[in-house]
């Protein structure tokens, strides 16, 4: 069990994780999308999520997001960070451009949705995104990529434009099976709420906004 303050690891056995277990049609307001399930276990009630354009061609160099899990602005909107409005242009971008969007669980950069309300907390009282992770004794990402390597792979993509402002994510590519051809921006109008955050992102993170 994870004890408060300590680091949580993700499934170690990513090639597990990105077994395909169900698959279904899911007509979105964007349009049609392949939605294909993959986890380690047959029952995981969490699994990694790609949802695929039905005319997408692996042979071409398709367009992808990597998209981690952000229950609180995905699903609800929250203005505290972009991740929303950049799931919903990246569902955009893969309809209209026969993309991929690959939906990672790795909620709050990888501490899970009550750790990350617990950074939001601290946060609030003065300390930035970076600061408060480390506070509850988490690395300032935990996420990994291997996963999404291995769903590519499945569903026979090679080359991709991956849609992202993060370099860290072009990089856990350098050494895998998929070639990073190029980054596509997607960058989202700042409101007042996430300011702070998306400045911490660049000034500290690196993260490209153009
Ligand atoms: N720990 C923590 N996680 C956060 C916070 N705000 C957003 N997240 C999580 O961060 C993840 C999104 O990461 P970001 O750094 O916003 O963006 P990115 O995915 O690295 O980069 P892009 O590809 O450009 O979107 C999601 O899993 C969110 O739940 C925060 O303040 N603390
Ligand atoms: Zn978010």
């Amino acid at each position: 069990m994870v004890q408060e303050g300590q680091p949580i690891s993700l499934p170690v056995d990513t090639a597990a994780a990105a077994t395909r277990r169900a698959e279904a049609l899911i007509p979105t307001p964007y349009g049609d999308f392949r939605m294909i399930a993959y986890s380690a276990t047959p029952e995981d009630y969490t699994p990694h999520l790609a949802l695929v354009h039905p005319d997408m061609k692996p042979d071409s160099e398709v367009i992808v997001r990597i998209h981690s899990e952000c229950i609180t602005g995905d699903l609800f909107g929250s203005k505290r960070c972009d991740c929303g409005e950049q799931l919903s242009r990246a569902l955009q971008i893969a309809a209209a451009k026969k993309g991929v969007v690959v939906y990672l669980r790795q909620e709050g950069r990888g501490i899970g949705i009550i750790n990350k309300l617990k950074a939001y907390q601290l946060q609030d009282t003065g300390l930035d995104t970076i600061e408060a992770n480390e506070h509850l004794g988490f690395e300032i990402d935990a996420r990994h990529y291997e996963v999404a390597q291995g769903i590519l792979q499945d569903l026979g993509v090679n080359r991709i434009q991956l849609l992202t402002n993060n370099p860290e994510k072009i990089d856990a590519f350098d050494e895998g099976p998929i070639t990073v051809v190029c980054r596509l921006p997607i960058v989202i109008d700042p409101v007042a709420e996430n300011m702070g955050y998306l400045r911490t992102k660049e000034l500290l993170m690196g993260h490209l906004f153009k």
